[in-house]
C-alpha cells in the first residue's frame, strides 16, 4: 500500500466552506496532481462528499489525476449519502478524525499518510488519538486553499513511515480489540503465512513417488508454486487439499486422478479453471474459493460435479456449459462480478442452493425461480434488488459499550461470544463478530445487520443492536444454550450439511423427536417466515442448524447472513420467490417427520408422522413451485394437523 492523503475538498481544492455543489478550483487541483505525481501517493476521501466517491475520482482524473489515485474513502455515514442508492448501511461516527482513525486502524499496511484539511477537527477528535494525528494533519485556510506551503508540508508527513507503535494508538482508538476467537471446525481458513511443514514433507514424498495408495491428501499451505506431476499416480485419491499455496496451473498428469471426488483449491492463484479436471470421472465438489479466477472455460467443468464452490473471485460470467451439471445441486458465487447468468443454469435442474450475493446482476434467466428442487438462494448487494426501500437503521453500539466474554458459537460467518452490554447490565447478551466480508459464503455481513434488524417476532433471534465498521457485529439476544436440561436452554435443532448430506441438514445418530415439539417448532418457524415474507424478505438459509430450540420445541430462527428484500423483483416474482423458501420449510419438516418414532399402537402420533410427511414432500417440496403454498397458509395446514393429533380445537400446549 503506497503512501495516502485523506482528501477534503472544500477549503482545499477550492476556496469556500460550504460549497453547496461539488467544485474544484484549477490551480489548487493543479497543486494536489504535482503532488500526487511526486509522491504516489493514493487519495482517500475523507471529505463530507465521500459518497460520491466514483463520482470525485472521475472529476479528478479530468483535472490529470489518474483514475485509480482514489483507492477509497473513510467510513461514517452524512447527509449526502441520501442521495445514493445501496450504500451499505454504516454508523455516523462524532468526528472526521474518528473516521480517518477507524480507516487506518483497519488498513495497517500503509506506510505513511498526510490529513489535508481545513478544519482542525479532522486531526483533534475527542482528543484520543493526539500525537499520530496530529503531527501528520496539514490544514489549509479555507480561503486561499492549497497552497505551495501545505504542498510542502505534506511531502514532509509523507516521507514520514507510521510507526508500530502508532499503528497499536490507531487500533486502540478505533476500540478494535484483537479477536480471541477460535474457529473449531476449521470452516474458513483464509490466512496465508506459514507453511506447514507436515504439507510440505508431504509433498516432498509425493515427488520423490513414495505416496501411491493414498485415498486422501492435504498439501494445504504446502509452499506449492507448483504440484508434481507426481500427483496423477493416485489414482485412488479421492480428497485431495491444495489450498492456500501459490498455484497457477494443474500439471496435465492431474487427469490420472481417475477415484477423485473432492478438490479444494482455496486460496490460490488460478485465474481460470484448469480444463484437465473435466476429464475426471468422480468429481463430485470442486472448490476454487478465493482465487482470482476471471474465466471459466467451457469444457472446465466435469459434468458429474454436485458442489461448486467458487466465492469470491473476480468472474464476470459463467460458461454455458454450467447446463452440462445435471446433477449440481449446490453452486456458491458470492463475491463476484457476474453481470448476467446463462440461461443453460435452469438445465441444472437438481440445483437445491445458489448463493449469488454481491454480484453484479441486474436481472436474472427467466424461469430462475421455477427450478424445481431450489430452495436456498442468496441475493443481496446485487442491482436487482438494490431498489429495495431502505430498511430502519439498527441501533449502533459502541465497541466500548461491549464487554466481551466467552465464545459460545462458530460458523461460516462468525464468531459468537457472551457479552455484557452496558444498555442493560443485567441482562447478558450475544455478540456474533463477523468474518471478513469478502470471503464469506453469504457475503457482507451488512445484508445480515440490514434485515435482521427489521425483525421483530417472538420466533427469531432478536438483534438488539450491531457494531460499527471494522469490527461488525451484531449485538443479539442471549439464548443460554443447553437444549438437554429440562430446565430450558436452547439449542441447535440440526447440524449443518457435510460432505454427502450437501444441501441437506445433518441430525445426531439416533435422534428423536416427540410430536409436540415437531409441531412446536414447525408452528413457530412458519410464523416467523410468514413475518418475514411479509415484508418481502427472504431468509435465503432456512435450515434446522440456523434454528435455535428449546426443550420444548419453541423456536427462534437466527442467522439472516443470506437475507435479501426481494421486493424490487416485482410482483410476478415475489410469490415464487416466497415458495422457494417454502421448499426450504418443506425439507425441514422432512427432516424432523423422519425423526419422529412412534411407538407401537400409538396411532395418532404414526399417523401425524405420514400427514406430516404427505405434506412436506407432496404441498412444500413439490416440484411445481407455483403450486406450493405461502407461509401464511404452510402455518394453517401445521394448525390443522395439530388439531387433528391433539383432537381439540387451539390452544395447543404452546
Ligand atoms: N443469540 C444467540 N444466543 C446463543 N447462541 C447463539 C446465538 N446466536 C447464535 N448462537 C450460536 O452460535 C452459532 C453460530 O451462529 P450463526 O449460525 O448465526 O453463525 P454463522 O457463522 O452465520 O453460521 P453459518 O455457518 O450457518 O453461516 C449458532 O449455531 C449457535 O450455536
Amino acid at each position: 500500500m503506497p503512501s495516502v492523503i485523506f482528501l477534503d475538498l472544500d477549503g482545499v481544492l477550492n476556496r469556500t466552506r460550504d460549497a453547496p455543489h461539488l467544485r474544484l478550483d484549477d490551480d489548487l487541483v493543479a497543486r494536489l496532481r504535482s503532488l500526487v505525481r511526486d509522491t504516489g501517493a493514493a487519495i482517500v476521501l475523507s471529505t463530507f462528499w465521500r459518497a460520491f466517491e466514483e463520482y470525485v475520482s472521475y472529476v479528478l482524473s479530468r483535472h490529470g489525476i489518474p483514475h485509480g489515485t482514489v483507492i477509497g474513502r473513510t467510513p461514517g455515514r452524512n447527509s449526502s449519502f441520501d442521495f445514493v442508492t445501496a450504500t451499505a448501511s454504516e454508523p455516523a461516527f462524532r468526528s472526521r478524525a474518528e473516521e480517518i482513525t477507524v480507516w487506518l486502524a483497519t488498513h495497517p499496511e500503509v506506510a505513511s499518510f498526510v490529513i489535508l484539511d481545513d478544519r482542525p477537527s479532522a486531526a483533534n477528535g475527542d482528543g484520543t488519538v493526539g500525537e499520530p494525528l496530529a503531527s501528520r494533519f496539514v490544514q489549509t485556510e479555507t480561503s486561499v486553499g492549497l497552497s505551495d506551503a501545505n504542498v510542502a508540508r505534506c511531502r514532509e508527513a509523507l516521507a514520514s513511515k507510521v510507526s508500530d507503535a502508532e499503528k497499536s494508538v490507531f487500533l486502540q482508538a478505533a476500540g478494535l480489540a484483537p479477536p480471541k476467537s477460535h474457529d473449531p471446525r476449521g470452516l474458513v481458513d483464509t490466512a496465508p503465512g506459514s507453511v506447514n511443514e507436515e504439507a510440505q514433507a508431504l509433498s516432498r514424498e509425493l515427488s520423490a513417488g513414495k505416496l501411491t495408495a493414498l485415498t486422501d491428501l492435504n498439501l494445504k499451505k504446502a509452499g506449492l508454486a507448483a504440484l508434481p506431476p507426481q500427483i496423477g499416480e493416485l489414482a485412488s485419491l479421492t480428497k485431495l487439499d491444495i489450498s492456500l499455496n501459490t498455484l497457477s496451473t494443474l500439471p496435465a498428469e492431474t487427469s490420472g486422478l481417475s477415484s477423485l471426488r473432492i478438490l479444494f483449491s482455496l486460496g490460490n492463484e488460478f485465474e481460470s479453471i484448469p480444463s484437465v479436471l473435466r476429464s475426471l470421472p468422480r468429481l463430485y465438489m470442486l472448490s476454487f474459493k478465493s482465487n482470482r479466477l476471471t474465466h471459466i472455460p467451457e469444457d472446465a467443468l466435469a459434468p458429474t460435479i454436485e458442489w461448486l464452490i467458487l466465492t469470491d473471485n473476480l468472474l464476470e460470467e459463467l460458461p454455458a456449459s454450467i447446463g452440462c451439471l445435471k446433477t449440481l445441486r449446490k453452486c456458491m458465487l458470492t463475491n463476484n462480478r457476474l453481470l448476467a447468468l446463462p440461461d443453460s443454469l435452469l438445465q441444472c435442474r437438481e440445483l437445491e442452493l445458489i448463493r449469488l450475493a454481491d454480484n453484479r446482476l441486474s436481472d436474472l434467466p427467466r424461469g430462475f425461480w421455477q427450478l424445481p428442487k431450489l430452495a436456498w438462494a442468496g441475493l443481496a448487494g446485487n442491482p436487482l434488488v438494490a431498489r429495495a426501500a431502505p430498511l430502519p437503521p439498527p441501533r449502533w453500539v459502541a465497541p466500548a459499550e461491549l464487554e466481551v466474554g466467552e465464545q459460545i458459537g462458530a460458523g461460516g460467518g462468525g464468531f459468537v461470544h457472551r457479552a455484557v452490554w452496558s444498555a442493560q447490565p443485567d441482562e447478558p447478551v450475544a455478540l456474533k463478530l463477523f468474518r471478513d466480508a469478502g470471503t464469506v459464503t453469504d457475503g457482507d455481513p451488512a445484508h445480515e445487520i440490514d434485515v435482521g434488524s427489521a425483525l421483530t417476532h417472538p420466533n427469531v433471534i432478536r438483534v438488539l443492536g450491531a457494531t460499527p465498521r471494522p469490527q461488525l457485529g451484531l449485538v443479539l439476544e442471549l439464548l443460554q444454550l443447553n437444549k438437554a436440561s429440562a430446565g430450558g436452554g436452547w439449542g441447535e435443532l440440526g447440524k449443518p450439511p457435510n460432505f454427502d448430506t450437501c444441501a441437506r441438514d445433518t441430525y445426531p445418530a439416533g435422534t428423536t423427536f416427540g410430536a409436540p415439539f415437531v409441531l412446536r417448532a414447525l408452528s413457530g418457524v412458519a410464523a416467523a417466515c410468514a413475518h418475514l415474507h411479509a415484508q418481502q424478505l427472504s431468509h435465503g438459509d432456512l435450515y434446522a442448524h440456523n434454528t435455535l430450540v428449546r426443550h420444548d420445541g419453541e423456536p427462534k430462527v437466527g442467522d439472516f447472513g443470506a437475507a435479501y428484500n426481494y421486493a424490487p423483483l416485482g410482483a410476478e416474482a415475489a410469490p415464487l420467490v416466497e415458495r422457494v423458501e417454502v421448499r426450504a420449510f418443506g425439507c425441514l419438516a422432512e427432516e424432523l417427520a423422519t425423526r419422529l418414532a412412534p411407538a407401537a399402537g400409538d396411532e395418532s402420533e404414526a399417523a401425524l408422522q405420514r400427514n406430516l410427511l404427505g405434506l412436506a414432500r407432496e404441498a412444500w417440496m413439490g416440484a411445481a413451485v407455483g403450486a406450493r403454498p405461502s407461509f401464511a397458509e404452510a402455518c394453517q395446514q401445521i394448525e390443522a394437523l395439530a388439531r387433528a393429533y391433539f383432537e381439540a380445537p387451539p390452544p395447543f400446549p404452546w
